[in-house]
């Protein structure tokens, strides 16, 4: 079956990433995008994930882990090079309201990472179904070098016209005219 894509609020949602290697360094890497809130259990860390852990001033615990570490969580993301460790973890978080992404096998995520770029406010999230992540980032790299920097400040803009102008047909037709036409000068080489 297809994934959902939505776009998820992460107030007051802990979440914990198992393990401390490359992987686990480009989910933290990615999630702190979006959140601090983050805690991480590994038997060993990678220099590169020490660092981010200490920049972030995140929880970390050295050990292996336990059964019941979840429970408190929201989110987990089980980045550990041991599959069995994945399927556990992965039936454990159904006792739980307890999301899981298991990064070996799709059969024990609740949920994928998408690549995204991340612009001011807009966020772009791609995803292949799981069928070719390189071709997932080669798609991201693509739409970073077609949509200016500027897309912050055209957003700033567009977003100070919604909440003056009043709402109406009058209004849609504008904003929709202005958002073609900022569009049109990506092609053109223009990009204010
Ligand atoms: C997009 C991205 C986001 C991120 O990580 O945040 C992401 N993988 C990225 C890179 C990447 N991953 C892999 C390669 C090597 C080339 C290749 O295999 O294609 C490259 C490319 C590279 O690194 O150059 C290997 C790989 N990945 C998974 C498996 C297991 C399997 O397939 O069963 C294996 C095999 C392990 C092995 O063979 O040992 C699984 C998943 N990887 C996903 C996400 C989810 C599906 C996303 C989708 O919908 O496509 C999913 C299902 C689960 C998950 O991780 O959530 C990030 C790009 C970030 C960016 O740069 O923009
Ligand atoms: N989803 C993806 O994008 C993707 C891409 C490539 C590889 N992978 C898979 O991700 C897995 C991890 O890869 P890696 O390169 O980060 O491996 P790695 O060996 O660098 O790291 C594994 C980490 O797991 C920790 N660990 C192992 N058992 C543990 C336990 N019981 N409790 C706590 N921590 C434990 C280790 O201490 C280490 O920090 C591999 O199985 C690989 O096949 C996924």
């Amino acid at each position: 079956m297809a994934y959902f894509p939505a776009f998820f609020k992460l107030d007051n949602k802990k979440i914990l990433i198992v393990g401390g290697g490359y992987i686990a360094y480009e989910k933290l890497d990615h999630l702190l995008d979006f959140t601090k809130d983050i805690s991480v259990i590994a038997l060993e860390l990678s220099a590169d994930m020490k660092k981010l852990i200490e920049t972030n001033n995140l929880s970390y615990e050295q050990r292996a882990y336990k059964v019941g570490d979840i429970k408190d969580f929201a989110v987990v993301i089980v980045a550990v090079d041991d599959i069995p460790l994945q399927a556990d973890i992965f039936k454990e978080s159904k006792k739980y309201n307890c999301l899981c992404n298991a990064v070996d096998s799709v059969d024990y995520c609740d949920f994928i990472f998408p690549s995204y770029i991340k612009k001011d406010d807009l966020t772009i999230a791609v995803s292949t179904s799981g069928a070719s992540p390189a071709m997932a980032k080669r798609i991201r790299m693509y739409l970073e070098d077609t949509i200016p920097d500027s897309v912050g400040e055209f957003l700033k803009e567009m977003k100070k016209l919604r909440s003056t102008l009043p709402k109406g047909k009058e209004r849609m037709k504008m904003l929709d005219e202005k958002a073609k036409k900022y569009i049109q000068g990506w092609k053109n080489g223009n990009e204010s």
